[in-house]
């Protein structure tokens, strides 16, 4: 059987697109180095690449990143532009990151300008953050005033594959249907021995806890209220949101102690992370005991949004293919006004039975699930959703100024930061009961 005929047999997907693959193919069988001939013209003379799914389909393409191999969880995002904030999002670590949108790298790659508070303008943290990216068709000609570099050089110099001319309709229906899956990508001439691949599942890792600041960091130390944000893989314009609102910001890692300073904060802010949540569990027990113990306002966001459900009681599941994208809608249970947000998770809270003292905040408006949970009495709650958005539509960014209007009101009325009730479980006994 030839290698086409392997493949058709084996993948809808690939049957689908025959055309171009059998294109591709040719190369790719024939003539090592292979060169490419897709469907979409791509960087004149580059090498093939293959998108392999642990389930067997392969997609042939052109390699317009590192010449080098990755496997990580493939994800798809449905955002139209933004690919420089998608790949830094440290949320996206770990994954293969497809792009629905067909025409990616058309305003190439900008400048790595910094702002008042050290945080860089354009990128939501220091480098590419996903494994490795695929694309429909990739710009090859990139026109922005503000761009130094097209997509495949900042691909290639920090080490990331990407493919080109792979039919993602075709891939995100197998997605879709099958859930997101294990996926390599690789440049060569032909597709690896899928037995020869290391199909290692980055989830198991604690992957929040790699994407963590080491140390305490402090932003707009002149603020006039003094917030601590868990990082448990924090996006810049998060970090930035608060200290725009007047806020002093410290940073700190995942599993920091917070329990013998917690009266020194203002209010607690949980970042989002890539990952699964229930790697947290020193973060789950700091909240635990804060949620006992402290007055003020805590927020979290997405990764934080799952850690507090799972500090009040809650269980959180894997979605089939999670939702990614620009364009989620989220309802506010509080006023029936749905917003347009920016979405980029795999696991959700089962909201399904809330924990006494607790209500669902927001639903979404697509699927059901929960983009949201708040304290019935306490200032505590958090989104599923990313009011900072980056890239993403601005509806929530009010969320900001709420929480820190609330934390600014709280202290102007003095409330203790830290009450201790007798029954209040120390952070020993809440690591204890999340072990
Ligand atoms: N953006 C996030 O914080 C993502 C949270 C979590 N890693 C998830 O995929 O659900």
């Amino acid at each position: 059987m030839t290698l086409l005929a392997a493949l058709s047999a084996s993948s809808p997907a690939v049957r689908g697109g025959a055309k171009r693959l059998a294109r591709a193919l040719a190369s790719a069988v024939d003539a090592p180095p292979a060169r490419l001939h897709a469907h979409y013209p791509v960087v004149p003379g580059s090498l093939t690449a293959h998108l392999q799914l642990r389930t067997g389909e392969v997609f042939t393409g052109g390699s317009f990143g590192a010449s080098t191999s990755a496997v990580g969880e493939t994800v798809f995002t449905t955002s139209l532009v933004g690919y420089p904030e998608s790949m830094t999002d440290p949320s996206y670590r770990g994954q293969l990151l497809v792009f629905t949108q067909p025409l990616v790298g058309n305003y190439g790659v900008p400048r790595r300008d910094r702002d008042q508070y050290g945080l860089l303008k354009h990128f939501e943290s220091e480098k590419i953050q996903c494994r490795g990216i695929v694309v429909s068709d990739y710009a090859t000609k990139y026109s922005h005033w503000n761009a130094v570099e097209s997509l495949s050089e900042w691909c290639e110099r920090e080490g990331i594959p990407a493919i080109t001319g792979v039919d993602t309709r075709a891939l995100v229906h197998i997605l879709r249907d099958q859930g997101s899956t294990l996926g390599s990508l690789a440049v060569g001439p032909r597709p690896l021995d899928p037995a020869a691949i290391e199909w290692a599942d980055p989830n198991v890792e604690n992957l929040a806890g790699q994407a963590s600041t080491d140390a305490v960091r402090v932003f707009n130390p002149d603020g006039d209220v003094h917030i601590a944000l868990i990082d448990c893989g924090a996006k810049y314009n998060i970090v930035r949101s608060l200290c725009q609102q007047g806020a002093r910001v410290s940073l700190v890692p995942w599993d920091h102690d917070l329990s013998a300073s917690l009266d020194q904060y203002d209010g607690l802010f949980i970042s989002n992370g890539p990952g699964s949540p229930s790697h947290c569990t020193a973060t789950i027990a700091q909240l635990r005991h804060a949620f006992a113990v402290y007055q003020r306002p805590i927020f979290g966001i997405c990764m934080g949004n799952q850690l507090m459900g799972l500090a009040a009681g809650l269980d959180v599941y894997k979605m089939r293919f999670g939702n990614r994208g620009h364009n989620q809608p989220a309802v506010d249970l509080t006023s029936g006004r749905c917003v347009i947000t920016s979405q980029n998770h795999g696991y959700a809270l089962d909201d399904s039975k809330m924990p006494a003292g607790w209500d669902r905040y927001f639903v979404n408006a697509n699927d059901g699930s929960n983009e949201g949970i708040r304290h019935l009495e306490k200032p505590f709650r958090s989104v599923q959703f990313h009011p900072e958005a980056r890239g993403g539509p601005l509806d929530t960014a009010y969320v900001f100024a709420d929480f820190v209007a609330s934390v600014r009101a709280a202290k102007a009325a003095g409330v203790p930061p830290v009450m201790q009730p007798a029954e209040a479980p120390s952070v020993a006994q809440a690591q204890a009961a999340t072990a």
